[in-house]
């Protein structure tokens, strides 16, 4: 324990630094042999020295980008486990002026939690999310020396190797699987050194316990709870070769049937591992069953979903001898093929296909999904399909769009009220969309707007699965998946204190990110036709094709309104079409101008009418979008990704009255 501790009384502080910075400045002055340092500590100032840290470097060497964090926490069972006891644990120590840090296995700063003023302080040695603070990158310090020991250690000022740490003192425990014995991440606490005091190691030792504890429950009961299924399966079909997939897609068990079925299946497929193959093919199921072929091998696989608490936590798969082998790929009845609510999407383009793979994956799962992306890229389409596959389909889909709602009816709409809540409530009181999706989905979209007080109490509903309506005195159960939306980037919106971070890991465990229609180009040719077919059905039009100009203009434009504004686009053309193939005047008028646009090179030296092609084009574009949204400015700057004040200035600029829009031709 001795060797642990910097500091035994907190009385000691100022003398402790004292002797330490004396032979601190001794060691690294002449590299002498010094006194009044701990043997571990005098061992990492070494090897500091062999991994080129400079005794005066200020801040840690390496970090990784917010965004690449915040992927790798989705995918971590660790992170997601510890998350709730850390943010109970520190909801307790807000006000002790200590950092709260939750690091992966080398060392990086995965999770950061601490007052303002001294996250802001520590920013300054680059004590920041995704920072690096193994020894390799920031010398002696307790997260990195813990990593090494693989103990808790307590590193107080001047033990620090590189002085931009000198200031503070920290205390690390690491977490450990016990299953397999790796380390997984390391909990510390960091406070300006003048707080030190040994009771704070003790405290990081006990987070770190409580961490791996239920990790250990977790683990356990997945364990368990995938066993149980396999051992049913195997009295059942005692002979049949059988394999058992965790969540995570990796195999935990085979029977020997299985080991001897590899044995001659495994040359069949020179270039790949079986394994692998039936893995990849997983990763699309999205039922509770589905069936592939293994064409090569001649076998046929079944797969079984094995779910707990709603969740899919691995495979049971079996595999079946087909009566003949056949060459070339096959999906026959697999259930990842673009069936039900999935053929609604359109689009060939590599984004689009993983962002539909992924949905299926989650779909039958219960976890929640941020779905990213610019105005009208298919967010609410694909929160819809997630819907109509999960097994919650016979129960409501409920979209509510944050950004619609007034800020004084948000909360009674997504909560309800009790009969008189308040002034003007409907007698009899009113569900919230909560109550209403009950059994259902909850589809969020710009959750981004909702207010930070309105986003503590989404998130304890979350939490507590219950929801108190205003003016209720007690909570009712709700069962409710969210999938919430946002064109908004919630990383930042969280930095700058408008998003609680909190919340954004509970709302985001998987993430699916559409692309604007412009990145996906090989996409609108494909949508255009979907919408042809589907508008000439609708209005009984004999349209059946787009002239060539006309596809040649899709794909130039730039689509700022993205799959919605081709949309729109291809219904005006269709109900103005004079023949059966849309040409250029058949398209609303600002993109017939935008073709103008497109040949004017070819035109080089001939008469421009107006002074400024670019800008008419915009005054007609922004005149276009007022007209067809009634004048609102707001929903008008949204669609052509600029701020209000931009369209506002912009009309003014353009002599664009507010109230009556001139007509375009
Ligand atoms: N890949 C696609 N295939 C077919 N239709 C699509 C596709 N993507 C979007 N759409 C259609 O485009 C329109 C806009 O899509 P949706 O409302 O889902 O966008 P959104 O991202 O939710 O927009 P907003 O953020 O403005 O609410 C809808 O009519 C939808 O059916």
């Amino acid at each position: 324990m001795g060797e642990e501790l910097a500091i035994l009384s907190p009385q000691e502080v100022f003398e402790k630094k004292r002797v330490l910075k004396n032979a601190w400045e001794a060691y690294v002055s002449d590299h002498k042999v010094v006194t009044g340092v701990r043997g571990s500590v005098l061992e990492s100032w070494k090897r500091s020295q062999s991994f080129g840290i400079q005794p005066g470097q200020r801040q840690a060497r390496y970090a990784q980008g917010v965004d690449e964090v915040i992927e790798w926490r989705k995918e971590s069972e660790f992170f997601a486990t510890a998350i709730p006891i850390l943010e109970q644990v520190y909801s307790q120590i807000e006000e002790t002026r200590h950092i709260l840090t939750l690091t992966e296995a080398h060392g990086r700063i995965i999770y950061l939690r601490g007052n303002h003023h001294i996250l802001e302080k520590a920013e300054a040695m680059r004590f920041t999310l995704g920072a690096d603070w193994s020894e390799q990158s920031a010398g002696t310090n307790a997260i990195g020396t813990s990593v090494y020991l693989k103990k808790p250690i307590q590193i107080f000022s001047y033990e620090h190797f590189a002085q931009g740490a000198h200031d503070w003192v920290c205390s690390a425990s690491p977490v450990y699987d016990e299953h397999s014995g790796k380390l997984l991440g390391i909990v510390d606490l960091t406070a300006p050194h003048e707080y030190a005091q040994p009771h704070t190691l003790s405290m990081a030792k006990m987070i770190a316990t409580q961490i791996q504890a239920e990790y250990l429950r977790i683990s356990n009961d997945i364990r368990r709870c995938l066993h149980e299924e396999y051992v049913k399966a195997r009295n059942r079909w005692p002979h049949e070769p059988m394999l058992l997939f965790d969540g995570v897609f990796q195999v935990i068990a085979e029977n020997a049937e299985a080991q001897a079925w590899l044995r001659t299946v495994q040359p069949s497929l020179p270039d790949q591992s079986v394994y692998a193959v039936i893995r990849d093919a997983l990763l699309t199921c999205a039922g509770s069953e589905c069936t592939f072929e293994l064409l090569q091998t001649g076998y046929k696989v079944t797969a079984t979903a094995i779910v707990r608490r709603n969740e899919r936590i691995g495979f049971l798969v079996l595999l079946h001898p087909r009566s003949r082998p056949r060459l070339g790929v096959s999906r026959g009845s697999f259930e990842g093929a673009a069936t039900g609510p999935w053929v609604q999407i359109t689009g060939r383009s590599p984004a689009i296909q993983t962002a539909i793979q992924r949905a299926k994956v989650v779909a039958a799962t219960n976890v929640p999904i941020l779905i990213t992306g610019e105005s009208g890229t298919g967010k609410e389409l694909f929160a819809r399909a997630v819907h109509e596959a999960s097994p919650r389909r016979h129960h409501p889909f409920i979209a509510v769009n944050i950004a619609a709602l007034p800020r004084e009816l948000m909360a009674s709409e997504l909560f309800g009220y009790e009969p008189g809540a308040f002034t003007g409530a409907h007698p009899r009181g009113k569900k919230g969309k909560f109550e209403e999706a009950h059994g259902g989905t909850l589809f969020l979209d710009e959750i981004g707007d909702m207010p930070l007080d309105l986003q503590v109490y989404l998130l304890r509903v979350l939490q507590e699965k219950k929801v108190t309506r205003l003016g209720a005195s007690h909570a009712e159960p709700v069962d409710v998946r969210i999938i919430a939306a946002t064109h908004q980037h919630l990383a930042e919106r969280i930095v700058r204190g408008a998003f609680r971070q909190d919340l954004f890991y509970r709302i985001n465990v998987v993430e699916l990110a559409l692309p604007p229609l412009r990145e996906r180009a090989g996409d609108i040719v494909l949508i255009a036709n979907h919408f042809l077919a589907k508008f000439a059905r609708q209005y009984g039009r004999p349209v059946t094709s787009f002239a060539e100009e006309t596809l040649r203009l899709f794909t130039q434009y730039d689509w700022p309104g993205n799959v919605r504004e081709l949309q729109n686009a291809v219904e005006h053309a269709v109900i103005f079409s004079q023949t059966d193939t849309i040409t250029r005047k058949d398209l609303p008028s600002y993109l017939q101008v935008m073709d103008e646009r497109a040949k004017a090179p070819h035109h080089a030296g001939a008469p421009v009418e107006h002074p400024d092609p670019w800008a008419e084009e915009e005054r007609k574009l922004i005149a276009y979008w007022l007209e067809k949204l009634d004048g609102n400015v707001s929903e008008v700057a949204r669609r052509l990704r600029r701020s209000r004040s931009t369209i506002y200035r912009k009309m003014k600029q353009y002599g664009i009255d507010s109230v009556r829009f001139p007509l375009i031709d």
